[in-house]
Order: C-alpha cells, then sequence, then structure tokens
C-alpha cells in the first residue's frame, strides 16, 4: 500500500465569500495610509525599485506598466532581491524601495532589508504582521493582517500608494475611481470565482492528463499569467506550464505549436490587449485545444468602467484560481504540496 492509497482524496476548496471578504479588510484599511504616503512623498522621491520574490514580484510589473504608461518622470524599476543585492543599483535619499512579502521571511527578501537598513533611501515594506522578519527596520511599515488572500491585499496596499504617488506628483484623473473601485474587489474576487467555477470544473476536466499548458498574457495581465501559470500550476502541480508575453509569441515560441499543444489566452482591457488577440488569433488556427479566459466576461461589479484594466489581473486571477483547485481534485494533487520549497536546503 503506498501513502497515495491512505490520504483522503483532493476536493475543490468550496468559495468562501465571507473568508476572502473578511481576508481584506487589513489591506483595504492600509490602502488609505498608503495613499497618504504617496501623497506626502510625491516630491521628495526621483526613483522607485520595486522588489520581491515571486507572486509579489509580478504584482510589481503591473505597477510597473501603469506608471510607464502615466508617463511618470519618477525612475522605476523592478528587481528579484537575489538580483538587487547583486547589482547594487544607485541609492540615495531620493530612492524609495519598496518590498513586499506574503509571509515576511522570504529569505531574499529579507536579506535585501536589511541591506537596505544601512543606506540613505527610505524602504516600504508590505507583509501581514509585524513580527515578521522583513517589517523589522522598514521606514514605512504596510501591515495586511494574516490573511488568505495576501497576493491580491500586496496589490491593494501598494494599488492605493501607487493612486497618492501618481496623484501627488502629477495629478492622477483616475485617483478617485481607483480607491473606490478597490473597496469593491474582494467582492469581485467572489464574484470572478463564482462566474467562473463551472468553466474551471470543465476545463480542468478536459486538461486533466496534459503535463505541458502555454499560457499567453500581455502587459499587467502578463502578472496573471505568471502567478497562475508558475506559482499555481508549477510549484502546485508540478506540470510544465510555461507563461509567454504575446508580444514575444512570433519571436520564437510560436514555433512550439501544434494542433494538440494546450494554450490559455488570457486578454485584459488595457492598451496592451491587442498584443494578446493576435496571439489569440493565431492560435486559433493553429490548435484546437485552446482556453481563452477575456476580463471583459467579468462582471467586476463595483469597480469604475474607467479602472476596470486595472483590476483585470485579480479578476482573472480569482477566476483562474478556480481552475486550479478544479485541477487539483482531477489530479488528485494537492495545491499544498511541495518537495522542494520550503522542505529541503537550497
Ligand atoms: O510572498 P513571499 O512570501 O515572499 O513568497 C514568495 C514565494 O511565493 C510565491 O510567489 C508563490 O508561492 C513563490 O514564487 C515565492 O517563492
Amino acid at each position: 500500500m503506498t501513502l497515495s492509497d491512505v490520504r483522503p482524496p483532493v476536493v475543490a476548496t468550496p468559495i468562501d465569500r465571507d473568508l476572502i471578504i473578511s481576508s481584506l479588510q487589513g489591506a483595504l484599511q492600509a490602502k488609505n495610509e498608503a495613499a497618504q504616503l504617496g501623497r506626502d512623498l510625491a516630491h521628495q522621491i526621483d526613483r522607485v525599485y520595486f522588489v520581491a520574490c515571486g507572486a509579489p514580484n509580478r504584482v510589481m510589473l503591473g505597477f510597473e506598466y501603469w506608471l510607464d504608461q502615466a508617463r511618470t518622470d519618477l525612475q522605476v524599476k523592478r528587481y528579484f532581491p537575489a538580483e538587487f543585492l547583486a547589482l547594487a543599483p544607485h541609492l540615495d535619499e531620493r530612492t524609495l524601495v519598496v518590498l513586499a512579502s506574503k509571509s515576511g521571511t522570504t529569505a531574499e527578501t529579507v536579506e535585501a532589508a536589511q541591506f537596505l537598513q544601512g543606506q540613505p533611501c527610505r524602504t516600504l515594506v508590505v507583509t501581514t504582521t509585524a513580527d515578521k522578519p522583513l517589517a523589522q527596520g522598514a521606514t514605512h511599515l504596510f501591515l495586511m493582517g494574516e490573511t488568505e488572500q495576501a497576493h491580491t491585499g500586496i496589490y491593494i496596499v501598494l494599488q492605493g500608494f501607487v493612486a497618492g504617488l501618481l496623484d501627488g506628483r502629477h495629478g492622477y484623473p483616475l485617483y478617485d475611481a481607483v480607491m473606490q473601485s478597490l473597496d469593491a474587489l474582494p467582492a469581485v474576487l467572489v464574484e470572478s470565482a463564482e462566474f467562473s467555477d463551472a468553466r474551471g470544473k470543465a476545463d480542468a476536466h478536459t486538461y486533466r492528463d496534459d503535463h505541458t499548458l502555454y499560457h499567453l498574457a500581455s502587459g499587467p495581465v502578463y502578472t496573471t499569467a505568471y502567478v497562475f501559470g508558475v506559482c499555481m500550476l508549477m510549484e502546485m502541480q508540478w506540470l510544465h506550464s510555461v507563461p509567454f508575453e504575446a508580444a514575444e509569441w512570433f519571436h520564437g515560441p510560436f514555433e512550439i505549436l501544434d494542433a494538440q499543444t494546450p494554450v490559455m489566452v488570457l486578454l485584459g482591457e488595457d492598451p496592451s490587449r491587442p498584443l494578446a488577440e493576435r496571439a489569440l488569433t493565431f492560435c486559433q488556427k493553429y490548435t484546437s485545444r485552446l482556453m481563452v479566459y477575456d476580463a471583459r466576461d467579468l462582471p467586476m461589479t463595483g469597480v469604475a468602467p474607467e479602472v476596470r484594466a486595472l483590476f483585470a489581473p485579480y479578476a482573472l486571477q480569482a477566476a483562474l484560481n478556480r481552475f486550479a483547485e478544479h485541477l487539483a481534485a482531477e489530479r488528485n494533487h494537492s495545491l499544498d504540496t511541495r518537495r522542494y520549497m520550503w522542505v529541503t536546503e537550497y
């Protein structure tokens, strides 16, 4: 008898509206203070470095995109903590380094924070609770509280900060819409999950025996392609699950496609959407095994129309979480299983 014979079968976790909504209350409160800090620092800083691993790093990718799109004159860069330390970019009193971590314990991120304590720059840290190693010594600390939704919580806090920063520095016409819509985001996550649950179940059944999956997305929606493709399907399902930037699809990767290749295309509502649509048109021609998740199909109730594009990656993520839950059940492979991460020395 093997271990899998005695373990209970994996089941998809039901959508828990109250848990999702209550888990994000700390982040929603912190975002107001973060927005105020953004305004306060608007003319005190010239550069913002975003530093994190994994999913929080890809949340920051979205801010890089939107800060560019807003034509800010701030210098904005995003780093993995280990690269940040190895490169040691310019730091001075007009530099803000933003660090975020769901656990607050990720070694590379904590090491970067410790290094920064001896530097002339400011730091802004987002994590869960004050006892976490990452919370120590930050110039500005934002705590979400223990949460099941730390990835979205980090987004909420940093979105508040970035909205305040842009408004204070350049004037940001979307400021009020962003801040009000953030309050609706927890319910939007529930809504998107409920809206997509049956479809996620069907897709999980269809693709249960595939070991390779490609994900295509453009602009800020690449955050979702990465978090779903890598942090969920690679890390939690051990699948060969590869996210690609749609902008690069025609520069090599598309050669992998044949009629049996499973591809997921994620469509957002930001200016990069036509890039993903172009990749989709190509995929429709050459593979019959295509999944399209389009933010335009999601109601996003309570999100102002003019800021739907900012929220689309998170609404899509909530939809895809249902696919992951059902895939875990179909494959009888729990999303909590790790063989190396937090288990071995690395
Ligand atoms: O947000 P944290 O706790 O720093 O964790 C980062 C880790 O989380 C993930 O984003 C997802 O599990 C990993 O890719 C990464 O190692």
